[in-house]
């Protein structure tokens, strides 16, 4: 008997938020090694597609003969996929196992997400399970995250689930391949999780109303993206054009924050990236997500064990415990079978 699993990294945004919505805007998406994994394995009962969630505790049964809405719109959206273009003759069940990483606990004991694109990665796991051409795979997976996120998103997440580290937009995909092995991503867990829809739809009505503003957010934007695109590829460490530029973005951030009244950068935020920043390994701090209550990011180089110390003593005095986990760049999309 034969196990298949497909296994997809998490994504970290360190610029172009918002923006990317934008057909013509780029983004900065890097791949981190917390994967999302699915185990696809043949039933033999007929015509069924089950999908199991330990980490939700779900079990989800879908008829071949036709679609149908359970409590995770996520499985829903991947069999309707599935049913629509005829992907599965066989019955199979399909078990998800991400990483750890893509989520945390907060105080009452609720799982929160940590915003590393753990919808994105079950997409793509799972509808890798039926699909091997990579194209073929972004087109159907953008169509259920369409389905299940009430068709907001720029769909970076899904792109960097199959194609790695990426200066990404809805028109073009550019590899980011051979970055440099000695950059690190640390990620710092606020514990709270931010909703992406709510801050689609709060941040597009203000642009939307301010099209002068919206002008200029989407240039700086553009300018801001490509110059961290040429630093991250510069083969010397420029740290000083590294923070120059960092501080312009995050002055951006912050302005349409305010402007929308929405936390982006919130001021938590702010002060845990001021402190961070000031570690000479640092290179770029950001709050990657729709909102600023997923993880901070940071991008480092040859970080230290004596800064990350540094970094969780002064969250500490914020009331966050050991809220600092550091990753690795990983790779995109990969398929594996094993013999069990
Ligand atoms: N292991 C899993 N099993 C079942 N459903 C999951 C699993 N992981 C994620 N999901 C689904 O994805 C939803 C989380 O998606 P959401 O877009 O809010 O977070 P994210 O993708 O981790 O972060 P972000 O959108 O900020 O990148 C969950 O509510 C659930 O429906
Ligand atoms: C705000 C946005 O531009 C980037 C952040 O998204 P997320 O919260 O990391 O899924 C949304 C998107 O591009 O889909």
């Amino acid at each position: 008997m034969q196990k298949f699993i497909c296994s997809c990294p998490g994504k970290v945004l360190l610029a172009g938020g918002y923006a990317i919505l934008n057909p013509n805007n780029h983004g900065v998406s890097i791949a981190i090694n917390a994967r999302f994994r699915t185990e696809k394995l043949k039933l033999q009962e007929n015509n069924q597609i089950i999908f199991r969630s330990e980490q939700f505790s779900q079990e989800i049964k879908y008829s071949l003969n036709q679609i149908a809405k359970s409590e995770n719109i996520y499985f829903d959206a991947i069999y309707q996929i599935i049913f629509q273009n005829q992907l599965a003759t066989d019955s199979w069940l399909i078990e998800t196992k991400p990483d750890s990483a893509f989520y945390s606990q907060n105080q009452k004991n609720k799982i929160t997400k940590l915003g590393l694109g753990s919808s994105a990665g079950l997409i793509v796991s799972s509808l890798g399970q039926f699909i091997n051409d990579n194209e073929k795979l972004y087109q159907l997976a953008l169509q259920a995250n369409l389905i299940a996120q009430e068709n907001k998103g720029s769909g970076f997440d899904i792109s960097t689930a199959i194609y790695g580290s990426q200066l990404f937009s809805k028109n073009e995909v550019i590899p980011l391949d051979g970055l440099d092995k000695n950059y690190q991503i640390l990620l710092i867990d606020l514990k709270q999780g931010q909703s992406t829809i709510k801050g689609i739809n709060t941040i597009q009505k203000c642009l939307s109303e301010n099209q002068k503003y919206y002008k200029y957010f989407l240039e700086t934007s553009e300018k801001c993206v490509m110059e961290l695109c040429y630093l991250l590829k510069e083969k010397k460490l420029v740290r000083d054009q590294f923070l120059k530029l960092n501080q312009e973005y995050r002055s951006l951030l912050r302005e349409l924050s305010q402007l929308a009244n929405y936390d982006i950068e919130p001021k938590i935020s702010t002060e845990i990236i001021d402190f961070s920043i000031a570690q000479p390994s640092v290179l770029w701090g950001i709050c990657p997500g729709a909102g600023g209550y997923d993880a901070i990011a940071l991008l480092c180089k040859d970080v230290t064990e004596k800064e990350i110390k540094s970094i969780n003593e002064f969250l500490l005095t914020k009331g966050y415990e050991n809220a600092v986990h550091m990753f690795y760049i990983d790779h995109g999309i990969q398929r594996d079978i094993i013999n069990i």
